[in-house]
């Protein structure tokens, strides 16, 4: 069996790696247009950060996995052809700032049509609107020459997370693998099913219609994302009453209906999913007309819009009402820890918003390189039109420090804000970061990760989300 696919990306590297791993007998080519990124593929300096991925990487390439721009070749040959291209947020046109861009989907079924001459399962992986199969059949259908080939659809989403994909792929909660009640659908379906079987166990691998597999990828998005927003939007009330979220969390965690996870307050969500696949979902139900729905769903992004808001307005107030000229170094840029992905992270909305308040900013960030942190707040980024947030102007290089030292970094800052739960940074010497700082020196814990009782006996003012506030800063606000 070979197995092609289309799009080597943070979804198409670690997801074929695995597959080449676990099933040395079949031939798996990863292709893409990008040929710097194919490069790094096929490099000792992969294109994306991952823990473990490498080993994984390095024990299947050169041996049943490869890398290439040959996209014609590899897919022409192919029997299984899975496809992980981007699917981001429209930014002109009908549905721009909801629905998603299919560009890159259409671009890549064209490419297999062209250049199919056998039949093929078309497997979607990237995460799309629901009732794209039957899009992406016609397009397959009506380009392909050979009238012979048949293209077989199923939707298999991926519900790996960044910074955990090697685990999450190794032991997969679930395959949700949808395809078609007929014949070569089930033939399709148990031909997929057959590759995953090598290493994840029959119980987990989940047959579902292809409309319920689309829809499903949207809808765990969306839950996990609301369950964020919610704890956050009680941190906020947790600030206004003295309750402590992280004992609320806790105390309805053990709730076994509702469980531990996803339950951690923090200065919003990032990420290059939750959002795009809300707002698509918030498309979906626009366009069949359920309103309602549509609303319930968008206030997911709302709150989270008002999280990153509410943070860089309590650094603001809490720091006099001025931060113009300050230094203040921001510890973690990425949007969660053991990643270099910054898509979507809350560190661009606060860097902006601190920034557009008169701040030097003075960024470290263990992965993120200086390049993309200047980019990402420098940068025109698109003003979403049901969330127009009014502190994500691009702003000004000369304000943007970068530092590749944590203690340089907060050397003569007023304020450090931590909006990456990096492990390190609860091991800093923390006396010492408070000794080289003005005073008063503030620590705004956007991640509720460092010891606040041993800072603020160090001398720092804390700040937490959803924690109780000091007396200090309860008299600012
Ligand atoms: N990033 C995640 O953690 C994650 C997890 C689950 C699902 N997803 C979904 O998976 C999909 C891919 O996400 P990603 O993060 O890997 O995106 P990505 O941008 O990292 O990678 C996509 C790749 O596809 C390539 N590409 C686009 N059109 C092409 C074409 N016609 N031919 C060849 N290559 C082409 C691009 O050059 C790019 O390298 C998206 O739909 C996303 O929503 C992402
Ligand atoms: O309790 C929590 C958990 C997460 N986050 C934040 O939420 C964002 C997303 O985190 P996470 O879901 O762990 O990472 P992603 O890589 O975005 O993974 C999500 O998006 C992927 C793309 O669709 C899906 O495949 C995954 O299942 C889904 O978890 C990050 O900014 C986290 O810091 C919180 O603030 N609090």
């Amino acid at each position: 069996m070979k197995i092609a696919c289309i799009g080597a990306g943070y979804v198409g590297g670690p997801t074929m790696a695995m597959i080449a791993k676990k099933c040395p007998e079949i031939e798996v080519v990863v292709v893409d247009i990008n040929e710097a990124r194919i490069a790094a593929w096929n490099s000792d300096k992969l294109p994306i950060y991952e823990p473990g991925l490498f080993e994984v990487v390095k024990e299947a390439r050169g041996r049943n996995l490869f890398f290439s721009t040959d996209v014609g070749k590899h897919v022409g040959e192919a029997d299984i052809v899975f496809v992980s291209v981007n699917t981001p947020t429209k930014t002109s046109g009908v549905g721009a700032g909801k629905a998603a861009d299919l560009t890159y989907w259409e671009g890549a079924a064209r490419v297999i049509a062209s250049v199919s001459t056998s039949s093929k399962i078309i497997v979607e992986k990237s995460t799309v609107p629901v009732k794209t199969a039957e899009a992406i059949e016609k397009v397959l259908r009506r380009n392909c020459k050979d009238s012979s080939v048949h293209f077989e659809i199923l939707s298999n989403p991926e519900f790996l997370a960044e910074g955990t994909a090697i685990e999450d792929l190794t032991m997969p909660d679930r395959v949700l693998i949808g395809g078609k009640d007929t014949e070569t659908g089930r033939a399709a379906i148990a031909s997929l099913a057959s590759v995953y079987a090598h290493w994840v166990p029959e119980d987990r691998i989940l047959r579902t219609n292809l409309w319920s597999a689309e829809l499903s990828k949207l809808t765990a998005n969306a839950m996990l994302a609301q369950r964020i927003s919610s704890v956050n939007s009680i941190s906020a009330l947790c600030e206004a009453t003295g309750a402590d979220v992280q004992q609320v969390s806790k105390a309805i965690g053990t709730d076994s209906r509702i469980g531990p996870k996803f339950l951690n307050a923090s200065v919003g969500f990032g990420g290059s999913c939750f959002q795009k696949d809300i707002l698509n979902l918030v498309y979906i139900c626009e366009t069949v007309g359920l309103q309602q729905v549509a609303d319930y769903w968008n206030q997911v992004i709302l709150m989270n819009d008002y999280q990153k808001d509410r943070f860089v307005q309590r650094v603001i107030s809490a720091m006099f009402n001025t931060i113009s000229k300050k230094k203040i170094a921001v510890y973690g840029f990425a949007f969660k820890k053991d990643t270099g992905d910054t898509r979507e992270t809350p560190a661009i909305d606060v860097c902006r918003g601190l920034v557009a308040d008169g701040a030097n900013v003075c960024v470290y960030d263990p992965e993120v390189t200086d390049d993309q942190i200047h980019a990402d707040l420098t940068q025109q980024t698109y003003e979403w039109y049901d969330h127009p947030n009014p502190r994500s102007a691009p702003v000004d290089k000369k304000a943007i420090g970068i530092s590749h030292d944590p203690m340089e970094a907060a050397n003569d800052a007023h304020a450090i804000c931590i909006l990456t739960e990096w492990d390190e940074f609860k091991h800093y010497d923390y006396q010492k970061v408070y000794e080289s700082m003005h005073k008063p020196a503030f620590i705004f814990d956007g991640r509720n990760i460092l010891d606040h009782a041993k800072l603020r006996e160090i001398g720092f003012i804390v700040y937490a989300v959803g924690k109780p506030l000091e007396a200090f800063l309860q008299k600012e606000y």
